[in-house]
């Protein structure tokens, strides 16, 4: 069987851990070794890297499994001992990066059947600290004389923000402490105060319960003694996110989603994985509320709170906690600092601790009733993260990035993305491929089936051993030869006896044969079904992805269609204004001619006035004239024949001399007086 790939080359290191049986009890009876289906293959090199799965001994007949691992740890195997022994010092001492630089990032996993240990390896139990809070203890003292704290550095929470790159709301431990555990944490935290927003530092009110504090977290095993150095001229800050992967969803899990009596399943919004302005070329997980902490303490409280989310999201939807993925990010960022006290820019890198879901989890969803996208996700995502896994343990020392097939899932691009060389060739800052390690957990007397399954997806090497049946050849022949009844029978019996046993020969060949084609056609109907069901999940995750791309093309649409609105919207006003300009200058120049028109039409007035004042006057003369000629006529006779007709004559068609004398009157109001008309004529 292949050897595990070496350390070096390995994209992960896979390790393994069995639990130990429960103690004995009327729950647990005690159980007899032949219960235990997995045998641990002694190594002459050291530390066991193989075992054997022996499937029980019931009516299927099942092939013998061999696996690989970086090392297996039996089930006397103490929290130290697997502390020591996966490289979780090495994970921190890269994150801390004591010789200058960025440092590298580190993942630590866990995966196994529920019941199998991996809380007990990751988190711990009453009495004994997990893989968490050892490494969280170890960072935080190694950099304590570094270590700037937001609530006396009120720099710290804004350079922070600025820095990150990830479009996340980053909080200071006390603000986002005193949301989540209310006055609870005023009357048990000594230092605590009313939740005061550092600079720039808004937090949005939820409304929620506050979250019931748990038991003390235990100081045992101890790591006192191992301290690692830390970068001297440097300011640490550490930031703390979590989130969970649901269905090939992100979601924030230190974000809790409102609950109210009426709201009974808030609709959680999904994170996207995506490079962003400030990390063109790396994605991350964006839009995450990020928590600064100055101690492992408050650190662990952090964490407290994105378990309860995950357990309060998850009954909330009908399901239950190990149904997700759930990765808590403990980001150590650096800044230099010189003699004058001149700080430079904040960079870095993490250190993310993953528990996986279960595959039992779908089997189980499935009888009870979940829905098949949720069960499909889970073994979806866990056949992915298995070829992965396969497929680096083929590529030997080769880590190009395109022959690992991570871009399938959203669980295998967050666990993977980091773990190949950055493509951006030249960059200074280019960050280091990601040192990573899986420990998987299994109960060898537990659920054989899960743990198979479990055991075949995170193995480096698999060797598959298909026992066959006791030959029915071998038993025909292994039996006592047929004794002869009569020994003059002799040489026919013989022949006769000779003739049954090939034929009997023959039968068992062929039903030899015959079982063996049963055997390959029973495999050959497994690997379908397996291929319809992966087939089923793919096209359940295409079909999300789907909807997720017609979500996101939606939401571009939806943008860019209000950014025209918007063009649109000021191009019609600044139209409009345009307009109504023009509209107030045409009507300032119609106002004007009409005042012009109505000035004219009142010097045309004028002059019908002055018009009809003439025609008046004229009339008047008329009058006077007849008058005159009347008393001509009456006061001398000789002038009464042709002079009055001359008079009228002259007036009648020689009124120039007259007219003349009205036009020059025409403007003036008429005051003829009787007296003086034959003086004015
Ligand atoms: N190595 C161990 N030593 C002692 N007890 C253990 C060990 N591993 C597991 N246990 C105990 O077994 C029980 C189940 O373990 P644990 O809760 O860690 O399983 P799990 O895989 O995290 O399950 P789930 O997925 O349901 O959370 C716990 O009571 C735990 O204390």
């Amino acid at each position: 069987m292949e050897p595990p790939p070496k350390p070096q080359s390995a994209l992960f290191q896979v390790y393994l851990r069995l639990r130990p049986p429960p103690a004995p009890n009327s729950l647990y009876p005690t159980l007899t070794t032949s219960e235990r289906f997995v045998t641990v293959e002694e190594s002459n090199e050291g530390a066991p890297t193989h075992i054997t799965l022996n499937p029980p001994n019931d009516n299927r007949r099942r092939a013998v499994e061999k696996f690989g691992f970086t090392q297996v740890f039996e089930e006397e195997a103490s929290q130290l001992d697997i502390f020591h022994g996966t490289g979780v010092i090495p994970l921190v001492e890269g994150v801390l990066a004591a010789n200058g630089g960025d440092g590298r990032d580190g993942l630590l996993a866990t995966l196994g059947v529920t019941g199998s240990g991996k809380s007990h390896t990751i988190l711990g139990s009453r009495s004994q600290r997990g893989l968490t809070q050892l490494a969280l203890d170890l960072l935080f003292r190694s950099i304590s004389n570094n270590i700037l704290d937001p609530s006396t550095t009120y720099s710290l929470h804004a350079s922070v923000a600025a820095s990150d790159p990830s479009e996340a709301q980053v909080l200071s431990s006390q603000g986002f402490l005193d949301i989540i555990y209310g006055d609870q944490s005023c009357a048990s935290r000594a230092t605590s105060r009313a939740a005061t927003p550092m600079r720039g530092e808004s937090i949005p009110p939820t409304p929620r319960r506050p979250m019931p504090r748990s038991a003390p977290t235990p100081a045992s095993p101890s790591i006192e003694d191992i301290t690692l150095p830390s970068d001297p001229a440097t300011d640490y800050a550490v930031v703390i996110s979590m989130y969970e992967v649901y269905n090939d969803r992100i979601y924030d899990l230190l974000t809790p989603s409102p609950r109210t009596p009426s709201v009974k399943e808030p609709r959680r919004r999904p994170l996207l994985f995506k490079p962003t302005e400030a990390s063109p070329e790396r994605k991350l997980v964006a839009g995450l509320r990020k928590v600064i902490c100055a101690s492992a303490r408050e650190a662990l409280m952090v964490l407290e709170a994105g378990l309860h989310e995950r357990r309060v999201a998850g009954t909330g939807s009908n399901s239950v906690s190990s149904r997700s993925h759930g990765f808590f990010c403990v980001e150590v960022k650096k800044r230099s600092r010189n003699a004058r006290g001149e700080t430079g820019q904040w960079r870095g890198s993490a250190l993310t601790i993953v528990d996986l879901a279960g595959s039992e989890r779908a089997r189980d969803a499935r009888t009870q009733g979940a829905t098949l996208a949720e069960a499909g996700k889970i073994n979806e995502s866990l056949m992915y993260l298995g070829q992965c896994l396969q497929m680096q343990s083929e590529l030997g020392n080769s880590t190009k990035p395109n022959l690992v097939p991570y871009r399938q899932c959203k669980l295998t691009e967050l666990l993977f993305s980091n773990s190949f060389p950055s493509t951006s060739s030249g960059s200074s800052h280019a960050p280091r491929p990601q040192r990573a390690t899986m420990i998987v957990a299994a109960d060898p007397v537990g659920d054989f089936n899960a743990t198979s399954q479990i055991l075949r997806y995170s193995a480096l090497a698999r060797e598959i051993t298909v026992p066959r049946i006791p030959s029915i050849t071998a038993s025909v022949f292994g039996g006592p030869p047929p004794r002869s009844t009569s020994g003059n029978s002799g040489s026919y019996q013989g022949q006769q006896g000779h003739d049954e046993r090939a034929t009997m020969e023959r039968a068992a060949m062929e039903i030899a044969r015959l079982s063996e084609e049963m055997d390959m056609l029973r495999a050959e109907v497994v690997a379908e079904r397996e291929g319809r069901e992966e087939a089923e999940a793919r096209l359940v995750s295409a079909e999300e992805r789907a909807m997720e791309i017609e979500a996101v093309v939606r939401e571009e649409m939806w943008g860019e269609m209000e950014e025209r609105f918007e063009t649109e919207l000021k191009r019609w006003k600044a139209r409009w204004e345009e307009e109504k300009e023009r509209g107030g200058e045409h009507l300032d120049r119609k106002v004007e001619v009409l005042v012009r028109g109505l000035g004219m039409e009142g010097e045309g007035k004028e002059n019908h006035e002055g018009m009809e004042e003439l025609e008046e006057e004229n009339r008047a003369l008329r009058a006077m004239v007849i008058r005159l000629q009347r008393e001509v006529g009456g006061g001398s006779p000789t002038k009464r024949t042709g002079e009055p007709r001359d008079v009228l004559g002259h007036l009648g068609t020689q009124t120039s001399p007259v007219k003349g004398r009205v036009r020059k009157l025409g403007g003036r109001k008429w005051d003829f007086a009787a007296g003086e008309e034959g003086d004015e004529i």
